[in-house]
This record gives C-alpha cells, sequence and structure tokens, in this order.
C-alpha cells in the first residue's frame, strides 16, 4: 500500500452536536479539523462527509423536535447547511485549510456521466489540497431519489473516488453484540474480515426484536458492505477521538475494523457496484448461482426462480442465490413484467412469449459485478 492514503471520514449527527440538542459539539469539532488537517500535511487526501443540517437547522429555529414533513426538513435543512459550512469555513480556516462544499444526490452518481463529473471533481479538489466537505443535498433530494442517509453516502463516496479508508465516526467507540446503551454485556466486535459476516449481522439487525435495533448500525453495517466489496478498509470509532483515525492508519486496532475485498479494477463495474440504486431482486436457482459465482457466465433467464421489484429495462437489480444471499449487481435487459413471463424458460423460447426479439442474456456478465469481483486491470481509472 502507498504511503500516501486517500480518505473519507463521516461524522454523525449524533457526533457534533452535544447533549443539547442541536448545539454544536465545538470540542469534538475542533479535535476532528485538528486531525483532518495532520493528516493534509502528512500528504494524505481527506474527504469530509458531515451530516448535522437538519439537527442545526432545527437548533437556528428554535424548533423543539424533528420537523416530520420532507417539506419542513429540507427547509430546515437549508438553514442548518450554511451554518455548518460556516462552523468548518472558522476552524479549518484558523489552520489555514482551504474547504469545499460538495452537495450530492443520489441521481449525481447513478447516471454514468454525472458519476464521471463528480469524480473529476473529487479529484481536483483533491489534487489541489482541498478538503471536499460532503453532504446529501437535502433541500432538493426528492425521496425515491436519496441516498437516505450519510453512512451510504460516505461509503458511495469513498469508492468513487478509490479511497483507500472509510471511517465511520459516531458517539460509540466500535460495534458490538447487542447495543451497548441497553446491554451493559454487549461485547466488542474487534474485526470482521469476510464480507459474508456483515451480511449475518444485517440480518440479525433487521430481524424484530433484534439486538441491533437502532438504523444507526444498521446504516453502517450497509455503508461498510458498500465500501470493503468497493475495495475500501472501513472502520467504526468514537467520533470524540479524532485523533483516532491517525491511529488506524498507522496500523493500531482501533475500533470495528472491516476488512475490504479485492477492488473491482474495470471502472464501469466499480460504478454498477456503487453508483446505482438497486430497483429490484432476481433469485437464482443453484446451477445459476453456480455458473455466475464459478463459472463466470452472463445470466440467463432459465436459472431465475423469482423477481422482486418494479424495474424498468437497463436498472440496476440485486441478484441473490435461493437462500436470499446477495451474490452480485447488475445492469438487467429486462423490465419486471416482461421477466416475469420469461422466468425459467429458455433463451431460444422469449421472441415467441414476449412477441420480440429480447437480449440473449437477462444480464450479460460484463455488466454483472460479483461481490468479490477483481479482475484483470483494465488500464483506467473511470
Ligand atoms: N450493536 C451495536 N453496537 C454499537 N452501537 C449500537 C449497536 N446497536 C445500536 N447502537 C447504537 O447506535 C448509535 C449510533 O448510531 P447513530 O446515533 O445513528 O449515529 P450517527 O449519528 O453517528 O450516524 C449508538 O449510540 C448506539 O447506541
Ligand atoms: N443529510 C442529513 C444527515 C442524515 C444522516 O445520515 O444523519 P446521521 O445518521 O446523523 O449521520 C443532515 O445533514 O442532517
Amino acid at each position: 500500500m502507498s504511503s500516501v492514503q486517500t480518505l473519507v471520514v463521516k461524522i454523525g449527527t449524533s457526533s457534533l452536536t452535544g447533549t443539547s440538542p442541536g448545539q454544536f459539539a465545538l470540542s469534538t469539532l475542533a479535535g476532528l479539523v485538528e486531525t483532518l488537517c495532520t493528516l493534509r500535511q502528512q500528504g494524505h487526501q481527506v474527504v469530509l462527509v458531515s451530516s448535522g443540517a437538519v439537527g442545526i437547522g432545527c437548533r437556528r429555529l428554535n424548533l423543539a423536535e424533528r420537523p416530520k414533513t420532507l417539506a419542513m426538513k429540507q427547509a430546515v435543512a437549508a438553514v442548518g447547511q450554511g451554518r455548518l459550512m460556516r462552523i468548518y469555513d472558522d476552524l479549518f480556516s484558523a489552520l489555514n485549510q482551504p474547504i469545499a462544499q460538495v452537495l450530492l444526490t443520489r441521481s449525481d452518481l447513478a447516471q454514468r456521466s454525472r458519476y464521471v463529473n463528480s469524480y473529476r471533481t473529487f479529484r481536483q479538489l483533491l489534487a489541489m489540497g482541498i478538503i471536499p466537505i460532503v453532504n446529501e443535498n437535502d433541500t432538493v433530494a426528492v425521496e425515491e431519489l436519496k441516498f437516505g442517509d450519510n453512512d451510504t453516502l460516505s461509503a458511495l463516496v469513498a469508492s468513487l473516488i478509490g479511497a483507500q479508508w472509510l471511517f465511520l465516526l459516531t458517539d460509540v467507540d466500535r460495534l458490538y453484540s447487542a447495543d451497548p446503551r441497553s446491554n451493559p454485556e454487549a461485547q466488542p466486535i474487534i474485526a470482521i474480515d469476510r464480507l459474508a459476516d456483515i451480511q449475518a449481522l444485517k440480518a440479525v439487525a433487521g430481524g424484530q426484536g433484534s439486538a441491533w435495533g437502532t438504523g444507526g448500525m444498521l446504516t453502517k453495517l450497509e455503508a461498510a458492505q458498500i465500501a470493503t466489496t468497493a475495495g475500501v478498509r472501513t472502520v467504526i470509532t468514537d467520533g470524540r477521538q479524532p485523533q483516532n483515525v491517525i491511529k488506524a492508519i498507522a496500523g493500531e486496532p482501533i475500533g470495528t475494523q472491516f476488512a475490504p475485498s479485492p477492488r473491482p479494477s474495470r471502472a464501469r463495474k466499480r460504478w454498477i457496484a456503487a453508483g446505482l440504486a438497486p430497483a429490484g431482486r432476481l433469485y437464482l436457482d443453484q446451477g445459476a448461482t453456480q455458473a455466475i459465482l464459478q463459472g463466470g457466465k452472463s445470466l440467463l433467464a432459465a436459472g431465475i426462480t423469482r423477481l422482486e421489484g418494479d424495474f424498468e429495462a437497463q436498472d440496476a437489480v440485486l441478484v441473490c442465490a435461493a437462500s436470499g444471499e446477495d451474490i452480485a449487481r447488475g445492469i438487467i435487459n429486462y423490465s419486471a413484467p416482461d421477466l416475469s413471463q420469461i422466468l425459467g424458460r429458455r433463451s431460444e423460447d422469449i421472441p415467441a412469449i414476449l412477441g420480440y426479439a429480447g437480449a440473449d442474456t437477462v444480464i450479460h456478465r460484463d455488466n454483472l459485478v460479483i461481490a468479490t469481483d477483481a479482475e484483470a486491470e483494465d488500464g483506467s481509472d473511470l
């Protein structure tokens, strides 16, 4: 690994606001800013993903509770985002570090031309020694096209820019076997080395009466899954100890660390894996699962047993084994209504069933990304 690293550091509302709701936790913020400037001085490239627009906006407007309607949330975020950037600019300016505001919506990453453009903007900012500060563009994001949470957003940004590290800074020091707030017996989890283990923890998190009840840790596990699949080492650690970031990259066993999978080297596949929001899910029989995982084959209608979702042709979908385990993602050649007519059928029967000569494959292997895809370098960065 080269000694100069690219890092994405995400801080949640719970860490950057203090005990009084919506109030800045100034010492935490100052410590974070100092840490990020130290990392810059060491030559590393740093992106900060900061939540807080809604929380800070509520405080500014003296609202007693978080807004419930979308329009109100969007209005409050517009107030809070400016305030948030004002504080960051004051703190970073005190240390002579230039920053930039980058507000993203999901559609900025879903369309390939905009994805490539966002990549170039980040790379330009980093090349100029600037720390981009990213948040979701809450004020204009429409519900169906939201990242939804900044854990996911930070994982997608880490994948986009090809970061080596993603730090999810929160108000606990690491992940536990249960919520440590309500379970004093909860055991710390130091390292997770396999993608399948994240999947297993997520399954527990989603269950009823689960020990992982809060969305907070579930979205962090989902982010770890996206980031590690894209080859990014992910760390959950305490936002009140920002210097942990420096210790972790120096090799100390800080927080909970998720080991990265080999990074898919073909840029188009990285985009499929991380840029696109899946619009549905396909379940395969055993033969098709094996053909995809071991044979490097395209997906044919014959091996699909069931589908979920209302997708269009050329949407992204998740591909699952019969057990429900996610094994791949891809861009599909058929809409859900058409696919439901040809499930389990041979490719040569498709024209007669649908009344048109569709693609031979449901997902061509060039448009299919296996969870552990590590391919020959194609020489391009994007
Ligand atoms: N298994 C778990 N391990 C650690 N924390 C957990 C777990 N399950 C739930 N939590 C809770 O998740 C909270 C952090 O999530 P959240 O408040 O959403 O953070 P952020 O604002 O940083 O995104 C912690 O305060 C903790 O109480
Ligand atoms: N974009 C929103 C943050 C959403 C979010 O994920 O918040 P958090 O769980 O505190 O990281 C905001 O700035 O308020």
